[in-house]
């Protein structure tokens, strides 16, 4: 029996591939992604992080009980205090002074995917906001390790290899695993209607993914 969370990756399953084997990631796992197309993508995931923060911030405020208001709590504080900071060392490590990242406009892909997950959860609820949030958490676990499976990826003396080994850590991969055990929890009981409606929230956002890596691949704006 599949649990739920295969179910909605199965329902969108050439969604999910195109996403997690995109172009942008084999080349990085190869070490051949033009720095340029790199850098475009850190400077947009700056602005991703930005509006991933203020949905955890929406996650606070849709919490039906204590619990989840500190999970929620404690990711907002993550990605406030902890992650965004990491990022903009990340960066600057390539070249990006956080001057720029301050003066940054927003692409398309960038506006479409943030904006869809915050309007997803604005009106929807809890459950609603974590499924459009999970291409991004679990789907950046499963890429890691797809890349390290692949005989095209280079660990030693790639420029991106910092990147791999950052999603495929202990610790992201634990903080992925609990994302998906939290979505199995809420979705044990539901009915097919609210299955279907979630298969659709959970396919947006995957393809809002794999547009953001074109995005960074073909240095949209
Ligand atoms: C476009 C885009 N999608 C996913 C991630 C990965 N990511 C960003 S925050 C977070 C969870 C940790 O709170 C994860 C997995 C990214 N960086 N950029």
């Amino acid at each position: 029996m599949s649990t739920p969370f295969e179910r909605l990756k199965q329902s969108c399953a050439a969604e999910w591939r195109a996403y997690c084997e995109h172009e942008f990631v084999r080349q990085l796992g190869a070490g051949t992604l033009p720095m340029e197309a790199f850098q475009h993508y850190l400077k947009q995931d700056y602005l991703f992080l930005v509006h991933f923060g203020r949905a955890w911030g929406l996650a606070v405020y849709k919490s039906r009980d204590i619990g989840q208001l500190r999970q929620s709590l404690d990711s907002l504080k993550a990605i406030i205090d902890v992650e965004l900071d990491l990022h903009v060392k990340y960066c600057g490590e390539w070249g990006i002074s956080e001057a720029q990242l301050a003066q940054l406009e927003e692409s398309r892909a960038t506006l479409a995917y943030t904006r869809y997950v915050l309007e997803t959860g604005n009106r929807g609820d809890i459950l609603d906001l974590h499924v459009a949030l999970a291409p991004c958490i679990v789907g950046y676990a499963e890429i890691g390790n797809w890349l390290v499976d692949q005989r095209f990826t280079v660990r030693l003396d790639n420029p991106y290899g910092a990147w791999i080994d950052m999603y495929t850590s202990k610790e992201f991969q634990q903080a992925a695993q609990a994302e998906v055990d939290w979505i199995n929890a809420q979705m044990a009981d539901i009915s097919d209607k609210r299955f279907q409606e979630l298969a659709r929230i959970f396919s947006e956002a995957t393809r809002l993914e794999a547009d953001f890596w074109q995005m960074g691949l073909t240095l949209q704006n």
